[in-house]
């Protein structure tokens, strides 16, 4: 096919001109998959690359340049089961640029072309999704179809007439004749675990990212699962029209907005490159605030006249150029899924994949959260997978590219012991999803955790305390009996102790060690001791500040004592009304029940905490290491803020407070109360007849409060109220 034009091709070696024929081959494989199947098997990052390669390989042997090239076309031109139709105008695609330098250059050559004209450029943002054709004549939307080889598309009108966003007949008074209105269909990164969940659920592949999951919803040979589907569309471009006239992209945009389409809000018209360079610049670093994802920006040429001076070539037209942002998606292998332990022994899967750099930084694990999202993404152990890392957010995985398993590949079982103590895990009261490990005195994880919570910012706050002094004091490699074997010895620590330490840097998120870059082996430090052995000036300060520790407020004491529901809320509930944790220690569970911002289940927890033994030695060396066991603070002094930073929003009646009360109650602990939601947004409190900040709530996965989970946040701190929230509603 590719090498059909033999006779322009002599003089061009003959191997390069066979890699040019597999690459070009592969490359349409991978868009058939792309295009047709919603089943890519590589990464677009991956894809573009091939793309590259070959536009390089064209550019040094100009005669492999054939029309047939995948260099020169939109797409493929495929058979599948849509009716075929034709766009009354081309829809093209868009060239690159991927540094500074090609965006210069091609404005150099806008300049030139347009040399004594005045332009301007209107910056976008690039949607990932796949684009759309749809047909308005008299006002009535009477044919959409998909972008197909940019002269031929497929018939998708009914399903596109299940996207709440795409109006059935445009609004106003000056309704054109004929308009073609391009712009991408989408699908919110929000509601697609649920929609993997939901094909996994029904023994169907699950999609490998959102933007496949968007082409294969709108793609269904029945709309109504089209329907079921949360798609979007935004407008981004104007084709054929008749009886309206436009100078300016900019222009058609105000009047597509009036007719009642979905034009973005993030358009901006600039004078020059420094302000399209501003843009970019801008939105590169607000990337993940915007309502929906985006893959890049992409600018035009404002001036509608002038872009058919400049023309297109047969893939993209030469007025626009889309700057694509790193990426942050990547192909990799789920090497395996392991499971870690946390504070309370609650027992978490992540996975383990092959290393790969995204986004700036080398990836080996990704969350999991629980069992059940191992099942609901769908992700078997061997899948090769779409790897996310968004920002500073923990690497996640998306989803599996089933196309490219073998049979190999094994579903994830949670283990039924501890990987490291190795007692028999259990859930802690019938019906939790979450496995425990009840070993909580001697499982090195959970003491590790323990250890790490107390020295840290929310309970004594030691300075020079990290993960790895926590890692150090209870699990080293050398000496083989730990200094702390439980946290009662903390304020008997010796410098002496400290000295002949080794042990891992264990890796925060999955209790891993982390590994030496070149060699690849586990790294070992002496943490405390210089290379003469002698105290590090770090060790000497961590010991004065665990010294200073003891003097901090009762509240923080008790927070750091990692009893279950006591944060630091609750805390300092208790501090404040009881003032000794003797006096708690004493208090009968009916009276620290009634204690304002505590209740039954904390009493419980409590009464429960202070029956071990181990518990009370521990309080009991600290006693007698001098730790503050008594409030010392002026009554009505409060301290730490426990809702510090936290956003929460309200709605609905409340029984048990006014609107102006639960405000009150939240602003007294630091939370910002604000009137709308969104990601930011720490929780929605949900009363009766909430309106729609409810539905907004779901759809952003906000976690959402009811009543019994607001006093949670109040009385025990915004850790208990997600684990509150968790609880599926009713
Ligand atoms: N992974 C694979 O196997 C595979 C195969 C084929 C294509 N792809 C990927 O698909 C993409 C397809 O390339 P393409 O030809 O569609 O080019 P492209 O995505 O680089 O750019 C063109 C498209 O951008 C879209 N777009 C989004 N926002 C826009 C805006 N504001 N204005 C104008 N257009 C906007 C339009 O749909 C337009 O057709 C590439 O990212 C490529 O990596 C991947
Ligand atoms: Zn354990």
């Amino acid at each position: 096919m590719v090498g059909a034009q033999q006779s322009e091709q002599s003089g061009i070696p003959a191997e390069k001109r066979e890699e040019h024929q597999l690459l070009a081959e592969q490359i349409e494989e991978h868009r058939f998959r792309y295009y047709v199947k919603d089943a890519p098997v590589v990464s677009d990052a991956e894809f573009d690359r091939l793309l590259r390669t070959l536009e390089a390989l064209e550019e040094e042997h100009p005669g492999l340049r054939t029309p047939d090239s995948p260099t020169q076309k939109v797409a493929g031109q495929y058979e599948t089961e849509f009716t075929e139709v034709a766009h009354r105008e081309r829809m093209l695609s868009l060239d690159n640029a991927f540094d500074a330098d090609e965006l210069e250059s091609w404005g150099d050559r806008l300049a030139r072309e347009l040399e004594g004209v005045p332009y301007r450029f209107l910056c976008e943002l690039k949607i990932d999704g796949l684009a759309v054709n749809l047909t308005y004549e008299h006002g009535r939307l009477t044919r959409a179809a998909t972008r197909g080889d940019g002269r031929t598309g497929e018939d998708i009108t009914p399903n596109v007439r299940t996207i709440a966003d795409i109006p059935q007949r445009l609004t106003g008074a000056d309704v054109p004749a004929l308009v073609e209105v391009r712009g991408e269909v989408f699908f919110p990164m929000e509601g697609f675990q649920e929609l993997n969940a939901r094909l996994v659920e029904a023994g169907d592949k699950p999609f490998a990212n959102p933007r496949n999951a968007a082409a294969g919803s709108l793609r269904q040979k029945d709309p109504r699962v089209t329907a079921s589907r949360p798609l979007h569309m935004v407008v981004h471009g104007i084709g054929a029209r008749d009886g309206f006239r436009i100078d300016r992209l900019s222009e058609a945009y105000d009047l597509l907005r009036g007719w009642g389409l979905p034009v973005s809000p993030h358009i901006r018209v600039v004078d020059d490159l420094a302000g399209v360079r501003t843009f970019i610049t801008e939105y590169g670093d607000r990337r993940h605030s915007v309502e929906h994802e985006i893959d890049g920006v992409v600018v035009k040429l404002d001036e509608i006249p002038l872009q058919g001076r400049l023309g297109s070539t047969s893939r993209a037209p030469r007025w626009a150029i889309a700057w694509k942002f790193a990426p942050e998606e990547v192909n990799t292998r789920l090497l395996d899924i392991r499971v870690g332990v946390g504070r309370t022994g609650r027992v978490t899967p992540f996975a383990v994949v092959e290393p790969v750099t995204v986004a700036g930084s080398e990836v080996e694990f990704a969350t999991l959260h629980n069992q059940d999202v191992v099942k609901a993404k769908g992700v078997l152990i061997g899948d090769t997978v779409v790897l996310r890392k968004a920002g500073d957010v923990i690497p996640e995985i998306l989803g599996p590219v089933a196309d490219l398993r073998d049979g190999s590949e094994r579903p994830f079982v949670m283990p039924a012991e501890c990987p490291d103590c190795g007692t028999a895990l259990r859930p802690m009261k019938e019906g939790d999803v979450d496995l425990r490990c009840p070993n909580a005195r001697f499982c090195p994880a959970q003491l590790r955790e323990r250890i790490y919570y107390l020295a840290g910012r929310k309970a004594l706050d030691i300075e020079h305390f990290g993960y790895v002094a926590a890692t150090a004091l209870t699990q080293p490699l050398e000496p083989a009996e730990p200094p702390l074997r439980d946290e009662s010895g903390l304020f008997e620590l010796t410098v002496e102790e400290l000295l002949p330490i080794r042990s891992h840097v264990l890796d925060q998120d999955t209790g891993l060690p982390k590994r030496d870059p070149d060699t690849g082996e586990a790294k070992v430090v002496t943490f405390f001791a210089n290379k003469q052995g002698e105290p590090k000036r770090n060790t000497l300060a961590l010991l004065e500040k665990i010294e200073e520790a003891k003097r901090r407020p009762l509240a923080r004491i008790i927070t750091g004592l990692s009893i279950r529901h006591v944060g630091p809320v609750a805390a300092e509930a208790l501090a404040r009304e009881f003032r000794s944790l003797d006096r708690i220690m004493a208090a009968s569970e009916e009276e620290l029940a009634a204690t304002e911002g505590v209740g039954p289940t904390i009493a419980a927890s409590l009464k429960d905490w202070f029956a071990e033994d181990w518990h009370r030695e521990i309080v009991e060396r600290w006693r007698a290491a001098g730790v503050r066991m008594e409030e010392e603070r002026p009554e009505g002094d409060e301290g730490v803020r426990a809702l510090e930073g936290i956003t929460v929003v309200v709605t609905g009646t409340l029984a048990s407070h006014t609107r102006d009360g639960a405000k009150e109650a939240l602003q007294q602990q630091g939370a910002k109360v604000s009137g709308s939601v969104s990601k930011k947004t720490g929780f929605v409190v949900v009363g009766d007849n909430p309106g729609s900040k409810y539905d907004k709530a779901v759809q952003l996965k906000v976690p959402i409060l009811d009543e019994d989970g607001f006093a949670v946040l109040l009385a025990q701190g915004a850790d208990a109220a997600r684990e509150a929230a968790q609880a599926p509603p009713e």
